[in-house]
């Protein structure tokens, strides 16, 4: 093992993590084990650091802020809004080129605050306090250090004329740990601007690198998943359509490719998309800001997505009543299919044609790999838009979320035609029912799709474009399809279990989805204010009791009943209804494993506080 650099009690310079700014830190304690230092700044925060984010003292120019930084007077002129990180030139108004053969470096100066308790009450926490200590702790406490005659590394570390972060490649590693321990005695201080800083940092730094760590699969996977991915559709359809749906019919013959295409029906869901744009540009419905991108940005989001589903209702009610038959869609259905994936591949060609032009800065941290298929499959740029449309957002509540409400619709009115009920069965009832409060609820709450991992961290690209356009309309209404040629007699005492188990799960899922909602928009929210958190490096505090105290994900749990009780209804003769939730399952236990390891990355030993606390991930007892 090899030896340690420092000793306890040395006084060294310790990296701020998710910066390249070095603090003046004591040396308190190394782990061997884990070969991290724990270090005490002078504010009497602890940090875990590696020994490359520690340095010696004499390696830095150190520079106190002296009266300018410790006058309050001075402090509160200075201060823009509370937490923005201040980014000022040592070197301003210098000349420029000789401000860089004195190598004297810009400084992002994070300001610092204290934190509270590793596991606080957050009701006993004044949010009102918070906000006005917030300055008043944050810059008298460190010394600040200019790294300007500190070579090494500092390549890496340029702050532009345009106050942009160019790279901070060191602190994408996943192996970045820190562990931010409270200040003693201020313990019961929150420092929202802290909160901001540092992710903003961490953000920045991640964005503007290319992407190390590949997710599905990788190149490999992508290039498969490209190909894959439609085959299934058509196999699941095919499948369907067919007399005995047996597993032991699987996989059906692909059909021929002219059935596949009908032009007609090209120009409905041509039509159907413009429509769907149309709606979404009305100027009706609250305009929202989604969260800061690299550039401090917050880009405007238009939510309007109930009242779009609200009009396609009203118009599809008026089409019937002026005699116009949906069961068009179930009789063209696999033709629909196949025209939705052509709107999807050119889709996803042009988003990664004009991802070629896009400023580095607009590009998703995990989309920047610089292999064509991955990034053509995960999607390379974040948030691209057309003037005000947001392609990303559009395309993940609209035609398709909608889309599939009205295809349910249809095999409603094609199982009556098919079996000559007047009515729907009761298994379709319910199929439709569940599926149209899943969507009406997404719709509801369209805001809170601005804080999701797709529209946060993934890029635009095939996978959202096929998943949104193709996937969610034709294989999450697989139930309904089903059902048309394979009718279900669900008896009423069973009807109603399933109706429990769906309440059930959509109650779970709702209340977990807004518990972390209202806590991630105001802490101090009467709804939340009662609930145990921890506090986390970052600044930002994790739910540990509430539903986010039950299992680490309660809002896939609840998504994965209701994903049961929507195939419940269609019997127990063949799986393919329950194709779904099998899938779904997959999908959330991945999608959980990609969030915990960015959770982990972000939050370091507090998420693995958490994990301790709360040891179940989605299903309790069991997973
Ligand atoms: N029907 C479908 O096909 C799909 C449905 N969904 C549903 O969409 C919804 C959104 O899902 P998704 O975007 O995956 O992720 P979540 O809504 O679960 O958000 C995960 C994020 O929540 C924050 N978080 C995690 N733990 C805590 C905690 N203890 N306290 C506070 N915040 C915490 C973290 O972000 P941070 O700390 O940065 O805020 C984490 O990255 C879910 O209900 C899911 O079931 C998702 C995918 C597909
Ligand atoms: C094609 C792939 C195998 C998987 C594609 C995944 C997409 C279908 C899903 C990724 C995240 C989604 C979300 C939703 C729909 C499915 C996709 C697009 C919701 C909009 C469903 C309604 C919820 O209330 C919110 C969901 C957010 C994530």
């Amino acid at each position: 093992m090899p030896s340690r650099k420092y000793d306890i009690g040395d006084t060294v310079m310790g990296r701020w993590p998710g910066s390249s700014l070095y603090y003046e830190v004591k040396v308190k304690a190394f782990n061997p084990s884990t070969q991290l230092y724990t270090v005490k700044y002078v504010d009497g925060t602890e940090l875990e650091l590696k020994e490359a984010d520690i340095k010696r003292s004499q390696l830095f120019k150190s520079k106190r802020e002296g009266s300018r930084s410790k006058s309050p007077s001075r402090r509160r002129s200075r201060s823009r809004s509370p937490g923005r990180p201040v980014r000022r030139s040592t070197s301003r108004g210098r000349d420029p080129k000789k401000e860089k053969e004195s190598k004297i470096y810009d400084v992002l100066e994070v300001k610092l605050s204290p934190l509270p308790k590793s596991v606080i009450n957050n009701a006993n926490v004044q949010y009102e306090k918070k906000i006005s200590t917030n300055n008043e702790v944050s810059s008298e406490v460190f010394h600040k250090v200019e790294v300007g005659q500190y070579e090494e590394k500092q390549k890496a570390v340029t702050i532009t004329a345009q106050n942009k972060v160019e790279a901070l490649p060191e602190i994408d590693r996943a192996d970045v740990r820190y562990n931010l321990r409270p200040r003693k005695e201020d313990n019961d201080k929150v420092s929202e601007s802290f909160e901001r800083n540092v992710e903003e940092v961490t953000m920045k730094s991640v964005r503007k690198s290319k992407t190390a760590e590949l997710e599905f699969g990788g190149r490999i996977g992508a290039f498969i998943m490209i190909f894959v991915l439609p085959v299934i559709v058509f196999l699941l359809l095919v499948t369907c359509a067919k007399k005995d749906p047996s597993i032991y019919n699987f996989p059906p013959s692909l059909p021929a490719f002219s059935t596949l295409w009908d032009s007609q029906v090209f120009g409905i869901v041509g039509l159907w998309l413009l429509f769907q744009v149309f709606l979404h540009l009305l100027p009706v419905g609250k305009v929202v800001d989604g969260l800061p991108l690299e550039s401090g940005k917050k880009l405007k989001y238009r939510t309007n997505g109930f009242y779009a589903i609200l009009v396609c209702a009203v118009m599809v009610g008026a089409a019937v009543f002026y005699g116009i038959d949906f069961t068009y869609v179930h009789d063209h259905f696999l033709q629909f299919a196949s025209s939705a994936f052509i709107f999807s591949v050119l889709l996803s060609l042009y988003l990664y044609i004009r991802s070629r032009w896009a400023s580095k800065d607009e590009l998703a941290p995990n989309g920047n790999s610089g292999n064509l298929f991955y990034d053509f499959f995960i999607g390379h740029e974040l948030n691209p838009r057309v003037k005000s449309l947001d392609l990303k957002y559009f395309c993940e509540l609209r035609p398709g979320l909608i889309g599939w409400v009205l295809i349910n619709f249809s095999m409603a009115l094609a199982e009556m035609k098919e079996q000559n009920i007047e009515y729907p069965s009761l298994a379709m009832i319910l199929v439709n029912a569940f599926q149209l409060i899943y969507v009406l609820d997404a719709l509801w709450n369209e805001e809170a799709i601005l804080t999701t991992m797709d529209i946060v961290h993934d890029g635009f690209g095939y996978m959202l474009a096929f998943g949104d356009l193709v996937w969610v309309p034709f294989v999450y209404s697989l139930q309904a399809y089903y059902l048309v040629n394979h009718p279900n007699q669900l008896s009423w005492p069973f009807g109603a279990v399933i109706i429990i188990l769906n309440g059930t799960g959509y109650l779970v899922f709702r209340k977990a989805n807004s518990q972390k909602n209202v806590f991630r928009r105001n802490p101090h929210d009467p709804r939340v204010a009662h609930l145990k958190t921890i506090s986390t490096a970052t600044g930002k505090s994790l739910l540990v009791s509430g539903m986010w105290g039950f299992v680490r994900h309660p809002n896939y749990l609840g998504d994965i009943i209701m994903a049961l009780a929507w195939s419940l209804p269609c019997g127990f003769s063949h799986i393919l209804p329950y194709f779904y939730v099998l899938y779904f399952t997959c999908l959330l236990v991945h999608r959980e494993a990609r969030d915990e390891h960015q959770c982990r990355k972000k939050y370091g030993s507090a998420w693995d506080e958490y994990c301790r606390q709360v040891r179940y991930r989605i299903i309790p007892g069991i997973y």
